[in-house]
């Protein structure tokens, strides 16, 4: 007779320890229940890993499954691995009716990633033991001591569980424990126990690997061949020896009283089952732990390659209860030698936790990929030319980003990935996109669409502004919407230019402030509502404003007095520039007609792409993160991101990202927005390049010159969006790659410790302001016909000593003459910020960059105090600041008030530049006389006169 049917005559069942889909559905497992009398499957981890990871015959699946929406990789695997169980199951149905439901069982693990959480692991199992509905399905559960808890509540729940990672008795006792005190309350609620069924998975040979290692140790150091030889004597013995004395425990366990009650009730004795059946040392009989390990109402659940060994010649007999003494002696000759089983177990527990969350990481990781080959464009593709360098640490980092779980840990919100500082409760990005009210912004759009308005306009800074801005730029007016305008300027040309753009008749007004306390979307308010009010009534005026801010704010509260038309809030557990997701960015897509839900949709394939379930190698976000982290550490510190044109103002909202994300505690990254490519000679070392593009917007040169940089040397990461509407993507793979290179940096890249330094100084000026009428008067080092010029004592020694005299030129030149390798060079100017204005700046900064070869920014202020400007002040001291301001032509009113939009800028640009002083950081402020175009044009010609 074939030996392995046999072995049913001895009262043991036989499971195969493999599966995969053709196996099942090629007959191959019908065939071995026909011939070999198997009476169930077990699949693991590991298992599933060698079946989907390493073939593809799983590509077809997970291509059809796609094809029913996108969905997260760990649903991805679930979807095509329950099809599979279910399958199985279906095969090994007939079974089950024929022994009654005594066998004829599938098993399906769950997340390994779940192991030492009581809590997942019940409504993990739950869930599976609800989607695969199939009554042979056995839920398998480890034996960690979080699993204990899990398997008496679900066994208490009437799924049948098959417990997992168990090696050492006294555990098994407590497994078995677990399992009639559950089935004690599914009989006390009135639940049937004969439909429960579990098996207790005991591993046999990995205990003999392990001991046998040690043995080795022992052997290999003893002089007596006495004691050589009685140590010689055990390998191989223990794994089967323990395994003995378990089902001694386990005969006892399901007898008596207790159980018989039980019992009596139709209750199935929870069975043995041994694992890990296959032989790993070649000197050992390749039927070991088969053939010695033969009982009653046992199990055995062997790999393939077992299965045929015992067929080919395989001998049975009653083993399991042969020699129990001598089983017993092995285990106390162990003991006396040194060698602590229950060490050993201990250990094997937790190495097999980490075996098949290995195997996890890898199967994950092939899904993911599978995944993304399936999408196709889809999803955002990002291409890496790093260099050897920055790619050998990204590679180890990435291994120590799987090995320590952090991207799963990042998506559970703790703070330990970063700096224990306070990270876990500003985390809400993760989850805004998947949790975005479409149908409210969509009834929001239709609402503003019957309105007919002529002009939507967003009142805000940074975080509330920025991610607007790339929207209305990104995004062709949509017809029969407003056209989306932002403001965040106290400049009083600038605020008078937005107003004579819009009708403001016709204009919704969409004032954006998180926190709802800062000055400038609150000053923009009152003045464009005052003047709302003074055309249209002052009834009517909150009819044509809304808000956007956090629950309770002072905002909320004025909005609501003032009878604006809706109040959208934001969630306090998103900072503002991480907030372009939420109602920050969506509330005012919705008012310009921008399609929220698609716009959502292919967001979340790329929050779906960097999700927990997708390892850090396959994870777009963490890849970029890493990059950019481990390239700054390296000293690429400054990111220069070049956008190509239909999403050109992409780096703005960027760069505030990065920036006040990692721009602190001496430490961080410079974003480097807006400055056109250079040949390679133009850069130091200290660059990091970015590109990101839309499909089909080509410029050749421009390519021309990221080959050339990328054949120098400097890392160039490229992004290529399928289209516009997948913005949203790039904004969710930056969020998770600055959160990413804020842990590699050791930052909190939630706070912005330098920003509210500039906004305490600058407060105490205008109070000075709405105190006295003015403000406090300051003397400029030297007055020439073009500008005053004003820093502190310390700038002001260390620029004589670099050559400053009498003239604007000379001290443009100490000033630059200051900015070396590795440093920055940012023009920061107090001024309208338009095309003529941005030409002059973007014309100095370049040659300021190709003489000088250093990186350089070009801002316009108060915007970049709530970007980049947490990086000037508390970042790396590798900045040299030039801050150009310049009295305003005509300033503006701001109603209510003393302090104007002129005194307001004033006061911002003189708080920002005394912070940046006593920051001790290389500063000097330029304050422009005359008409600002010639006044421009004269600095201009000052630094190229200092540069050449
Ligand atoms: O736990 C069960 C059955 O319940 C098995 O699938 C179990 O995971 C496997 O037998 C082992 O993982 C195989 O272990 P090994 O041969 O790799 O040592
Ligand atoms: O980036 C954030 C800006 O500082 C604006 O903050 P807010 O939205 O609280 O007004």
């Amino acid at each position: 007779m074939n030996p392995v049917k046999a072995l049913e005559n001895h009262g043991q069942a036989v499971w195969l320890d493999f599966l995969a889909r053709g196996f099942v559905a090629k007959g191959d497992l019908k065939a071995l229940i026909d011939s070999d009398g198997v009476k169930g499957v077990t699949s693991n981890p590991a298992i599933f890993e060698k079946a989907i990871g390493s073939s593809d015959e799983y590509d077809g699946p997970i291509g059809q499954a796609l094809k029913k929406g996108d969905r997260s990789v760990a649903d991805l695997f679930e979807a095509v691995a329950i099809e599979d169980i279910q399958h199985a199951a279906d095969v090994l149905r007939p079974v089950y009716e024929h022994l009654k439901g005594d066998d004829g069982f599938v098993s399906l693990e769950v997340s390994p990633y779940l192991a030492m959480d009581t809590k997942g692991t019940i409504a993990e199992a739950e869930r599976l033991w609800k989607d695969v509905k199939r009554k042979n399905l056995m839920v398998k559960v480890p034996a960690t001591p979080e699993g204990l808890p899990a398997i008496k509540h679900l066994i208490g729940e009437g799924i049948s569980i098959n417990i997992t990672l168990l090696f050492s008795q006294a555990v098994y006792r407590e497994v078995a424990e677990a399992y009639i005190a559950g089935l004690e309350k599914y009989v006390a609620k009135g639940g049937d126990p004969s439909h429960v069924a579990s098996v207790a998975s005991f591993f046999v040979s990995r205990i003999d690997s392990s001991v046998d290692k040690q043995l080795d140790e022992k052997i290999a150091k003893a002089n007596d061949p006495s004691e050589k030889e009685r140590l010689s004597a055990l390998k191989g013995k223990v794994a089967i020896a323990n395994a003995k004395m378990a089902y001694q425990d386990y005969k006892r366990l399901f007898a008596g009283p207790r159980w018989e009650k039980l019992a009596a009730k139709g209750a199935k004795p929870q069975r043995l089952l041994w694992a890990s059946t296959g032989t790993k040392n070649k000197d050992y009989s390749d039927v070991l732990y088969v053939a010695e390990l033969i009982g009653p109402n046992t199990v055995n659940t062997v790999p393939p390659a077992t299965l045929d060994a015992f067929r080919d010649h395989g001998k049975t007999r009653n083993s399991l209860e042969e020699n129990i003494d001598d089983a017993r002696r092995v285990l106390e000759d162990l003991d006396k030698s040194g060698i602590s089983l229950d060490a050993i177990t201990t250990e094997l527990v937790k190495d097999g936790v980490k075996q098949f969350a290995d195997a996890a990481d890898k199967l994950y990781g092939a899904v993911a990929h599978k995944r993304a080959a399936s999408l196709g464009g889809g999803i955002d593709g990002a291409h890496f030319a790093l260099g050897d360098g920055i790619k050998k640490a990204v590679e180890k980092s990435t291994e120590d980003w799987r090995a320590h779980a952090k991207i799963r840990r990042l998506w559970h919100k703790d703070k330990s990935v970063w700096s224990n500082d306070d990270e876990n409760k500003w985390l809400g990005w993760l989850n805004s996109p998947a949790t975005a009210d479409v149908a409210d912004y969509e009834d929001f759009s239709r609402r503003v669409k019957g309105q007919n308005f002529s002009d939507a306009v967003v009142l805000g800074m940074g975080g509330s502004s920025l991610g607007p801005e790339v929207l209305a730029q990104t995004f062709p007016r949509k017809s029969g919407f407003p056209k989306l305008h932002v403001l965040d300027s106290t400049d009083p040309a600038q605020v008078r230019a937005m107003e004579t753009s819009v009708d403001l008749a016709h204009t919704l007004f969409i004032v954006s402030s998180k926190s709802g306390g800062t000055t400038e979307p609150n000053v923009m308010k009152d003045y464009f509502f005052d003047r709302v009010a003074k055309t249209i009534g002052k009834d009517k005026a909150g009819h044509r404003f809304i808000a956007v801010t956090d629950p309770g704010s002072s905002l909320e509260k004025v909005a609501t007095k003032q009878g604006f038309a809706r109040i959208f809030h934001g969630d306090p557990s998103i900072g503002g520039r991480y907030s372009v997701l939420s109602p920050f960015g969506l509330v005012p897509a919705a008012a310009a007609g921008i399609d929220v839900k698609s716009l959502i949709k292919h967001t979340l394939a790329m929050v779906r792409s960097c999700g927990a379930d997708v390892p850090p190698q396959e994870n777009p976000g963490v890849q970029l993160g890493l990059a950019l982290g481990l390239a700054g550490l390296e000293g690429r510190d400054k990111v220069t991101i070049s956008s190509s044109k239909k999403i050109a103002d992409f780096g703005a909202w960027a760069e505030q990202l990065i920036a006040e994300s990692t721009g602190k505690d001496g430490k961080g990254l410079i974003p480097i927005d807006g400055e056109p490519l250079g040949t390679p000679e133009t850069y130091g070392n200290d660059r990091f390049f970015i590109d990101i593009r839309v499909e089909g917007d080509d410029d050749a040169s421009h390519d021309g010159r990221l080959a050339a940089l990328e054949a120098a040397g400097h890392p160039v990461v490229r992004i290529v969006l399928k289209s516009i509407d997948h913005i949203g993507q790039e904004f969710f793979r930056f969020e998770m790659a600055t959160a990413v290179a804020g842990a590699v940096l050791g930052i909190n890249p939630f706070n912005q410790p330098d920003v509210e330094a500039a906004k305490i100084k600058t407060r105490e000026l205008t109070s000075a302001f709405e105190k006295t009428g003015k403000l406090p008067a300051e003397t400029p080092v030297i007055s020439t016909a073009e500008a005053d010029l004003y820093t502190d004592d310390a700038n002001v020694d260390a620029l004589r000593k670099a050559g400053a005299n009498g003239s604007l030129g000379s001290w443009i030149k100490a000033h630059l003459s200051r900015s070396g390798s590795g440093d920055y060079v940012a023009l920061l100017a107090y001024i309208a910020r338009d095309p003529g204005s941005i030409g002059s700046l973007q014309k100095m900064r370049l040659a300021v960059r190709d003489e000088r070869h250093v990186a350089t920014c070009a801002e316009f202020g108060p915007r970049f105090l709530h970007s980049t400007g947490q990086a000037y002040k508390g970042g790396p001291d590798s900045g040299v600041f030039l801050q150009i301001t310049a009295d305003d032509a005509k300033d503006l009113k701001v109603p209510g008030q003393k302090a104007s939009f002129g005194i307001i800028k004033a006061a911002q640009a003189r708080g920002d530049f005394d912070v940046l002083t006593e920051r001790g950081r290389r500063a000097l402020r330029v304050h422009l006389k005359g008409e600002i175009g010639p006044a421009l044009a004269a600095l201009d010609a000052a630094i190229s006169e200092a540069l050449n």
